[in-house]
């Protein structure tokens, strides 16, 4: 039988049969390897599955179709290890907060590369608007051209005040989605404005630190009314690249990949080569300083990686 997993929680899986729309409870049985990387989850939510059925419907995964594309973190524990957060995903959403939580440039920009690497659509949105001044929310617009410049659609919504919902509805029907966002920035909230029905567990962000408290231990797969479904997953902190070669990760950042072709050397990597377009448009301004920054942090990262 044909399955997809909507819901994992490390020792065992939920899978819909969606022929019939039945639910099981299911194990892993044998070895599942796609691609080199040690992980510590074998399979993912948006995984497409084959199982079996035995006594009391008790279902065993027996293969794993090849995944179309998937996000993917650094394992919590200092392992050299990986995690699939979901696979299969049509459009994943960034969850923006200019503050409660303060979202980084960085971890926007982190995201967008994983997104450049294992082809997936992102839609950055910019959430909780309704607790922006008229000053922020000028602030916010210009981020947003900045990043529609390099060709990122971006949306500003508000689960509170239901600012553009009807709107992401359209824009995510029928498709698989997943939103991801720090801890407390209204993931879990949106999923519930957007159909209180499915009402998700969601939590007060902390007073002290304004972060939030990862609510959501494991990822699951909500399915709309309105068509398609969304991956729920757990605060990430980090988004991994695995096995990059630093020659490649100018690629996944559109500005520099496209203005790198006017420097001077062909294999110009863009950190001190003389006459280098990318580190001129930086000086510019025509590149934004703080993505060209994390452009470099990758490119050491790469190095550390590939050294070890
Ligand atoms: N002002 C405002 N607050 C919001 C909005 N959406 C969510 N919040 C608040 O932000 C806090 C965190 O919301 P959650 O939905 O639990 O955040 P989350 O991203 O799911 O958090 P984790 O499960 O920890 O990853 C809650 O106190 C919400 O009430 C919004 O549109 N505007
Ligand atoms: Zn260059």
């Amino acid at each position: 039988m044909k399955g997809l997993i909507t819901k994992s929680t490390g020792s065992w899986y939920q899978v819909l049969e969606p022929e019939t729309g039945r639910f099981f409870e299911a194990r892993i049985r044998g070895k599942f390897k796609l691609i080199k990387t040690r992980l510590t989850n074998p399979l993912a939510v948006g995984d497409l599955v084959e199982f079996s059925l035995e006594i009391d419907d008790v279902a065993w995964i027996t293969k794993i179709e090849p995944r179309k594309n998937y996000l993917i973190r650094k394992s919590v524990n200092l392992s050299k290890e990986a995690h699939i957060i979901a696979s299969n995903i049509d459009v994943a959403c960034f969850i923006f907060t200019l503050k409660y939580p303060e979202t980084s440039f960085g971890f926007l920009d982190r995201f967008l590369v994983c997104c450049e690497a294992y082809n997936i659509e992102p839609l950055i949105l910019f959430n909780k608007m309704d607790v922006l001044s008229e000053e922020e929310k000028e602030y916010c617009a210009a981020i947003e051209n900045l990043y529609n410049q390099i060709g990122y659609d971006t949306m500003e919504i508000s689960s509170y005040s239901g600012l553009n919902l009807e709107l992401l509805k359209e824009t995510i029907k029928d498709k698989v989605s997943v939103f991801f966002g720090h801890s407390g920035s209204g993931k879990s909230t949106l999923v519930n404005a957007m159909q209180p029905e499915l009402n998700i567990k969601t939590s007060e962000i902390s007073e002290v630190h304004l972060k939030g408290k990862h609510t959501t231990t494991f990822a699951q797969m909500h399915f709309w009314d309105f068509g398609g479904s969304v991956i729920d997953t757990p605060g990430v902190r980090e988004f991994a690249m695995i096995d990059v070669q630093k020659e490649e990760i100018q690629h996944y950042f559109p500005e520099i990949f496209t203005t790198g072709r006017k420097c001077k050397f062909h294999n110009c990597m863009h950190i001190n080569e003389p006459k280098c377009a990318v580190l001129e448009a930086v000086e510019e301004g025509e590149i934004e300083e703080t993505r060209y920054i994390t452009y470099l942090k990758i490119m050491e990262e790469a190095e550390e990686n590939s050294a070890q």
